[in-house]
C-alpha cells in the first residue's frame, strides 16, 4: 500500500522530495535568503541520513545525540526507502527503535520502496522485542484515530442534526461517514500515491455507481471486477468462505437439540416439523459463495444486504431469488440500519451475522461493529465474522489491525476466537508462488477484458491485495457475546 502503508495516509516528504526542494529554493531569485533555505534543508537531510547509518553502526552515542540534541528527522526516507526506524528495525535494537518513536519523531507505519514498514523488516529478521514495541506503537496509534474520528464525526452529526432541523434530510446513501482515511477492508486500491482518490476501490459511492463485470481469470476461477479492473471478489476465496461458514453456523447447530445439522434437518424433515428458526445476515453478496455455503445450513431467514445494481442482477440471474429463505435488502448497511431505527425493518435476533464489503475503511466497519448487541440473537450460539483482509499487504498492519479489531469489538461486548484458514491455494489448486500471484487483486494482468458490454481498463501492474509472502495464513475472526 501507500508509502505509510495501506490506508495509512501519513504524507511526509520523502529524501528525494526534500532534496528537490532545496535545490527548487537554490534556483529561486531571492539568493540570499534560500541560499540559506537551502542549506538549512541540506543540513536536515544530511543529519536525518547520518542517523539512518548511526543507528546501523550501532553508534548509541550518536544515535542519542541526533535524536535528542540535534533533534535529526527521523521519518526521512534514503534512498531505498529506509528511515532511522527501519534501520533500528533491522539491526534489532529495541531501545533505538523506542528512542526514535518515544523522543524523535519517527512514523510508525511508513513503507520502504518494497512496501514494508520497519515491523515487517523486524519480523523477516526475528527481531521479537523490535516487533512487539512497533506493534504497541501501532495499536496504540490507530486506537487513537478511532477515538479522534469518532469524536469528528459526531461533531459532525451535531452539525448535521442543527442544519436537519431547517432542511430536508439528504441521503447518505454510499457516502463513508468519516472521510478518514484509514485501512481498507480490501486492499487492491494500493497506488502508493499516498493519497485518496475517488476510485471504485476506495470510495464506496463511487464504487456503487460504475460498472461491474462478472468473469473468469486465466485459472477458470470466477471473478468480479470492479470499473478499474480490482477485483471485487475471487473464486479463491472460497475456502475462507467455507470455514466462516462452518464456525459460524455449527454453534446454532450444536445447539439445537445437541444433533448436527444434517441429522437435524433430515428428522424434521421426515417428521415435518417445523424447524427452529435458524437467522443469517450476510453483508455483501459478491459472487455469492458465502451465501452458497450459508443455503447448505437451510437457514429459515437468510438476509442478504447488497446495493450495487449489477450484483443485483447477478444474483437474480443466479436464481438466487427463488432460494429457500432468501430476502434480499437493495441498499447499503447504513440504509439498511436507518430502516431499522425507523421500524421499517425488523431487528430479528441473527444467529449468524457476516460482514464483507468492498471500497470500505476500517472506521465503517467498526461502525457496524457498534450495531451487532442489538443485530445478533441472545442465544450463546450466535456468531459475527467479517473477512479480515485489514492490511494483508503487511505483516506488522495485519497484526495491528488484528488487535485493533478485536478490542474494538471487546469495547462492545464480543469476545473474538482467531481461525487459521492456509490462503497458500494448496487447499483450491497449485500452492507456492502460484498461489501468491492468485491472492493478487485480479490476476489479471496487461489483460483487458470486455465483458457485458463493459470495457475495462488493462491493469498495467498487479496490485496484490494479499501478501501471502509477508502476511502468512489468512485470520478468520469469531466474535460471540461475551459471558
Ligand atoms: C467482496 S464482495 C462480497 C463477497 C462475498 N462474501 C462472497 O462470498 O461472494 C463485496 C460485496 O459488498 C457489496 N457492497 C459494497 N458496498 C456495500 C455497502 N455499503 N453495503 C452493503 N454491501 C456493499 C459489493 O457490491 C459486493 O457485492
Amino acid at each position: 500500500m501507500p508509502p505509510a502503508g495501506p490506508g495509512f495516509q501519513v504524507s511526509l516528504p520523502t529524501s528525494n522530495a526534500f532534496a528537490a526542494l532545496a535545490s527548487h529554493n537554490s534556483s529561486s531569485t531571492d539568493l540570499t535568503s534560500t541560499t540559506v533555505a537551502a542549506a538549512a534543508l541540506d543540513e536536515r537531510l544530511a543529519l536525518a541520513l547520518r542517523l539512518v547509518d548511526a543507528v546501523l553502526e550501532h553508534d548509541d552515542h550518536l544515535v542519542r545525540t541526533l535524536i535528542e540534541q540535534e533533534r535529526a528527522d527521523c521519518w526521512v526516507q534514503d534512498q531505498q526507502g529506509w528511515t532511522a526506524l527501519h534501520a533500528a528495525a533491522y539491526t534489532g535494537n529495541v531501545d533505538h527503535v523506542n528512542l526514535l518513536l518515544r523522543k524523535g519523531n519517527a512514523v510508525w507505519a511508513l513503507t520502504d520502496n518494497l512496501g514494508c514498514t520497519a515491523g515487517d523488516i523486524a519480523f523477516s529478521m526475528n527481531h521479537g522485542e523490535a516487533y512487539e514495541a512497533l506493534l504497541g506503537e501501532g495499536v496504540r496509534a490507530e486506537m487513537l484515530r478511532a477515538v479522534l474520528e469518532a469524536t469528528q464525526q459526531s461533531a459532525s452529526e451535531d452539525g448535521e442534526a442543527a442544519e436537519d432541523s431547517t432542511e430536508p434530510v439528504a441521503s447518505t446513501s454510499g457516502t463513508r461517514p468519516d472521510q478518514g482515511d484509514d485501512v481498507s477492508m480490501r486492499e487492491a486500491n494500493d497506488d502508493g500515491s499516498g493519497a485518496v482518490p475517488l476510485s471504485t476501490a476506495s470510495d464506496n459511492a463511487t464504487f456503487l455507481s460504475s460498472r461491474l463485470v462478472f468473469t473468469h481469470d486465466a485459472a477458470g476461477q470466477p471473478v468480479a471486477l470492479d470499473a478499474e479492473g480490482n477485483g471485487v471478489m475471487m473464486g479463491w476465496e472460497r475456502p475462507i468462505m467455507a470455514r466462516t461458514v462452518e464456525r459460524c453456523c455449527e454453534p446454532a447447530w450444536a445447539d439445537r437439540k445437541g444433533r448436527t445439522w444434517d441429522e437435524l434437518v433430515k428428522e424434521e424433515d421426515d417428521e415435518g416439523n417445523d424447524r427452529e428458526p435458524l437467522r443469517v445476515m450476510n453483508v455483501g453478496f459478491g459472487l455469492g459463495i458465502i451465501d452458497t455455503f450459508l443455503q447448505e445450513y437451510s437457514p429459515t431467514s437468510h438476509l442478504i444486504i447488497e446495493p450495487h445494481p449489477d450484483v443485483l442482477a447477478f444474483a437474480r440471474e443466479k436464481g438466487w431469488y427463488d432460494k429457500p429463505g432468501v430476502r434480499f435488502y437493495e441498499g447499503t448497511w447504513k440504509q439498511f440500519f436507518k430502516d431499522l431505527e425507523s421500524g421499517k425493518e425488523e431487528y430479528l435476533g441473527w444467529d449468524v451475522v457476516y460482514f464483507d464489503t468492498y471500497s470500505e475503511h476500517y472506521s465503517d466497519l467498526h461502525a457496524f461493529f457498534g450495531a451487532l448487541p442489538d443485530l445478533l440473537s441472545i442465544s450463546d450460539s450466535a456468531r459475527f465474522s467479517f473477512f479480515h483482509g485489514l492490511g494483508a499487504t503487511s505483516r506488522l498492519l495485519y497484526d495491528v489491525y488484528t488487535t485493533v479489531s478485536e478490542l474494538h469489538l471487546r469495547e462492545i461486548g464480543l469476545e473474538t476466537e482467531w481461525d487459521q484458514v492456509d490462503v497458500s491455494g494448496t487447499a483450491g489448486g497449485k500452492g507456492g508462488a502460484d498461489a501468491v500471484e492468485r491472492w493478487s487483486s485480479t490476476g489479471l494482468k496487461g489483460a483487458r477484458t470486455k465483458a457485458e458490454g463493459v470495457e475495462m481498463p488493462a491493469a498495467e501492474e498487479e496490485k496484490k491485495y494479499w501478501r501471502e509472502d509477508m502476511v502468512g495464513q489468512y485470520r478468520l475472526p469469531v466474535c460471540r457475546l461475551g459471558m
